[in-house]
């Protein structure tokens, strides 16, 4: 063939491929939306074609509120993607969320998992094997296992507020960053709840493991537009053929240093927990990782986690018990920052109610602080935790959410910020207002106006898959504010923002915060 004919050739089937693939996106587009089952619903019209603008918004970091103006544009649920719905509405996460539910969760959590193949109790989909693994979980958070953490908690906080007062606390000590004054001292709780050890990284020499929440952090960003992204699935293919591989040697000095952490911590605790076999059984120090190295197979009797699915695990719990709490803990000081009556009612709550700051533990004194709970409460509202959504699908024969039918694999995703953020049900959405959670006529707030605003909130999900970490990390929260607001004045240097929400992962970028916090011993 001469090189003119090639060159022809070529040149036909390079046109013929440019043809054929516009064609077969006009027939994409045409089938999305006008024959697909969620052709009814209104949204972007780019969106309801396509899953890259989805995407796109997930690589800007400020998803959540994408999704909180396309309710404002759309309505209570508009089509975000080809195949899925936001839905603003409480019945709606309901609906969703219930242990009944017809729902499951989408593979968006296998793209959450260290390895794909060892899934832990949050990452894996199948519900009989999330039913095994989350009943091991339990026992790490049964209330006698909580409550033989308290004194652990109660020495961190304790520490950290020596140290957060300088000298002899009678003026003000130096301002610190909040975002990483709090990060250091949830870290080392939780060190010590799962390894049994204090990483010591509120102490003021260098220590390594200090950037361990800003390793968190950025794992969490990186992954988080992939897991909106439609190649997701040649991800998940590619993962365990070399690209797993690259990603470790890509990987940030911070993500590296919080990979080796989780690693070295459970190796050495996996080792001493050999040792501690022969210690009395009052001894023996149980952290959670004790109980997920004593769960046995009920069938075999043998240990119940492989060492990668214990290291699965264990990444979890650092993650989990870390980054929310400490996302919290900075929401409810940045809001008292903003609010000298929010924050003066709250310090004469808990100065009224406790002596002696030793008497803030838990205890019914400590769960009848109303104010404290609705601060906290309002601060998980304000600012939640988690990402856009926690995604979950239609399962086998469908399912009817809000009162509409969705076929099989749909996704029906609820936008937490959003929900959260409802006007219908929290009226003035935007404003940090403790007192929407308590019923006061004098205040104007009745039953049903409390009942209406919990209604519609679910900061540890519902259902099957809740936060296994509820009770200490509410534990965690309230020993921390109130022995903080019992022992010293808290004031903030500046009033901006302290930490922006990327699709629900703090940026927390070193040096970037604003809220920066100095406290003196109080008179009380
Ligand atoms: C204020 C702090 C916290 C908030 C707001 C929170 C919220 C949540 C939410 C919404 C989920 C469900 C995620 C999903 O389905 O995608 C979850 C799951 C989970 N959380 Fe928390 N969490 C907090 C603290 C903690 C702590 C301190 C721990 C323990 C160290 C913890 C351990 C877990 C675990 C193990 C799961 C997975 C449960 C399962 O899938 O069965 N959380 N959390």
């Amino acid at each position: 063939m001469s090189s003119n004919t090639r060159d022809d050739v070529l040149n036909h089937w390079f046109l013929l491929s440019i043809v054929a693939f516009i064609l077969y996106n006009i027939r994409v587009a045409v089938y999305n939306l006008y024959f697909h089952p969620l052709a009814k619903y209104p949204g972007p019209l780019l969106a309801r074609i396509s899953p890259w603008v989805n995407f796109y918004h997930a690589t800007t970091g400020k998803r959540p509120f994408w999704i909180w103006q396309c309710h404002q544009v759309y309505g209570e649920t508009f089509r975000y993607h080809p195949n899925g719905v936001f839905i603003n509405s409480p019945t709606a996460f309901r609906d969703v969320f219930n242990s009944k539910a017809n729902t499951r969760k989408t593979q968006w959590y296998h793209g959450m998992a260290l390895e794909p193949k060892s899934l832990n109790t949050l990452c894996v989909t199948d519900k009989q094997a999330h039913a095994r693994k989350r009943r091991i979980l339990n026992s790490a958070f049964s209330d006698k296992a909580i409550h033989s953490a308290e004194k652990y908690i109660l020495r961190h906080v304790d520490r950290w507020n020596e140290l957060t007062l300088e000298g002899d606390g009678k003026d003000w000590g130096a301002p610190r960053d909040f975002a990483e004054w709090v990060d250091s001292l949830v870290l080392d709780i939780l060190g010590d709840l799962a390894f049994g050890r204090s990483l010591e990284t509120k102490e003021p020499q260098d220590n390594p493991l200090k950037a361990v929440p800003h390793g968190i952090s950025q794992s969490l960003k990186f992954i988080n537009p992939v897991l909106h992204s439609p190649f997701l699935g040649a991800w998940l293919w590619l993962h365990p053929r070399g690209l797993k591989y690259l990603l470790d040697r890509l990987r940030s000095q911070a993500s590296k240093s919080y990979r080796n952490f989780v690693m070295e911590s459970l190796f050495r605790r996996i080792k001493e927990e050999e040792e501690l076999q022969a210690l009395e059984e009052e001894n023996k120090r149980k952290d959670m990782i004790h109980y997920l190295l004593q769960a046995k197979d009920p069938e075999t009797g043998v240990a119940a986690y492989s060492s990668s699915e214990l290291l699965s695990e264990t990444v979890l719990l650092v993650v989990a018990g870390s980054d929310t709490t400490a996302i919290i803990l900075s929401a409810l000081f940045f809001s008292l920052s903003r609010s000298e009556r929010i924050y003066n009612k709250l310090v004469r709550e808990i100065r009224s109610t406790f002596k002696f700051v030793d008497e803030i533990r838990s205890g019914t004194t400590l769960y009848a602080c109303q104010y404290l709970r609705a601060c906290v409460d309002e601060a998980m509202r304000f600012s939640p935790t988690g990402g856009s959504e926690m995604p979950r699908e239609a399962g086998p024969g469908g399912v009817t959410v809000n009162g509409e039918f969705s076929p099989e694999g749909t996704r029906l995703s609820i936008g937490i910020w959003s929900l959260f953020r409802n006007d219908e049900v929290y009226g003035d959405p935007h404003v940090y207002r403790p007192e929407r959670w308590i019923a006061d006529e004098k205040a104007g707030v009745t039953e049903d106006d409390v009942a209406r605003a919990k209604s519609a909130f679910f900061p540890f999900s519902l259902g099957s898959y809740n936060c296994a970490g509820k009770n200490l990390a509410i534990l965690e929260i309230l020993v921390t504010v109130a022995r903080t607001l019992y022992r010293m004045d808290a004031q903030s240097i500046a009033r901006q923002h302290s930490r922006r929400v990327q699709a629900g992962i703090r940026l927390g970028a070193k040096g970037q915060e604003d809220l920066r916090i100095h406290g003196r011993l109080s008179s009380c």
